[in-house]
């Protein structure tokens, strides 16, 4: 159906461990180009999956392609092309940052210059400084750093922000998208639904090891439809209707103020609204 092949295919992927089923039974597509976000609550089979397809581990069944390749027989010319940024950080206690960043640059035969590299992820001023000294934030700036040195077509992060400042956040959400503006295609874990919002074209939920939706975020769990709140202020106080014709009844309201409504919003839920009840969060069903 693409004029590209897709980056990554997965079809039936499980795994056990023991006898239960981290992951049970994935079928997913990550097109070339896109930011894909799996969601999903703790224990839900991101990080597994995630590094089955980073060829990292081994899986019970199913079948993966990444970048045309099967992880598990991947090579070192497919491995430069892949991009990998794990959740927990190596350590590299006594190297400064730069020094990291240019061995790891060393790797890869396409590599960034890593002093840009380095200004891009805002560890120019940590620059020389051990890696051991620097704090949670800056050594995840350092693992960004390390995952896309190797200029990679395909990049994975998992739970890329975990410990950033609000404002490390945005920082690296501008990297993300440069990245993607130049062409790569990005699969990212993470907890933050603003994270996916921003930066994700499509997003997927997974649950008990099984993928339950797929869409991009404004449309995910029918987001984008009908279900809308309407709120404004009538003489007596605020009011807020939940409609499915959100422009009707604005336009009511406006014929009914004759102009403009006081306090007027209209509101749909939020992707963390439409995330919770779709993993079932016990506050989401006695807030319904
Ligand atoms: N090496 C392992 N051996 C046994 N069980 C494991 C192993 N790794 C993960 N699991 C189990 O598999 C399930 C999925 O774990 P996974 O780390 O993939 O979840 P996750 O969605 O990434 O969670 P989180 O959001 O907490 O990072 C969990 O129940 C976990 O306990």
């Amino acid at each position: 159906m693409n004029a590209v092949a897709d980056a990554i295919t997965v079809r039936g992927l499980r795994k056990a461990y023991g006898k239960a089923f981290a992951v049970d039974g994935v079928d997913l597509d990550v097109r070339v180009g896109e930011v894909f976000a799996l969601l999903g609550p703790n224990g839900a089979g991101k990080t597994t999956t995630v590094e089955i397809l980073e060829g990292f581990r081994r899986r019970t069944s199913g079948e993966v392609a990444v970048l045309g390749l099967d992880p598990q027989r991947a090579d070192k010319a497919w491995r430069a092309r892949v991009g990998v940024v794990l959740q927990s950080t190596g350590e590299f206690d006594d190297l400064t940052a730069r020094e990291v960043v240019h061995h790891f640059a060393n790797y890869y035969p396409g590599a960034a210059d890593p002093d840009e590299i380095i200004t891009r992820v805002g560890l120019a001023e940590k620059q020389h400084d051990r890696t051991r000294t620097l704090s949670g934030g800056q050594k995840r700036r350092l693992d960004v750093a390390l995952g896309i040195v190797g200029r990679p077509e395909l990049l994975f992060l998992d739970e890329p922000t975990t410990g950033f400042d609000p404002e490390a956040r945005r920082e690296f959400w501008a990297v993300i998208r440069d990245l993607r503006g130049a062409g790569t295609t990005i699969l990212l874990t993470t907890h933050y639904l603003d994270e996916a919002e921003a930066l994700a074209d499509r997003v997927g939920v997974l649950a008990g090891g099984r993928l339950i939706a797929v869409d991009t975020p404004a449309q995910l769990g029918g987001r984008g439809q009908g279900g809308a709140t309407v709120a404004w202020t009538s003489a007596d106080g605020p009011k807020s209707e939940r409609t499915d014709a959100p422009t009707a009844l604005v336009a009511q309201l406006s014929e009914r103020f004759g102009g403009e409504v006081p306090g007027l919003t209209v509101t749909r839920p939020s992707l963390e609204d439409v995330y919770l009840r779709m993993i079932g969060s016990p506050e989401e069903v006695t807030a319904a």
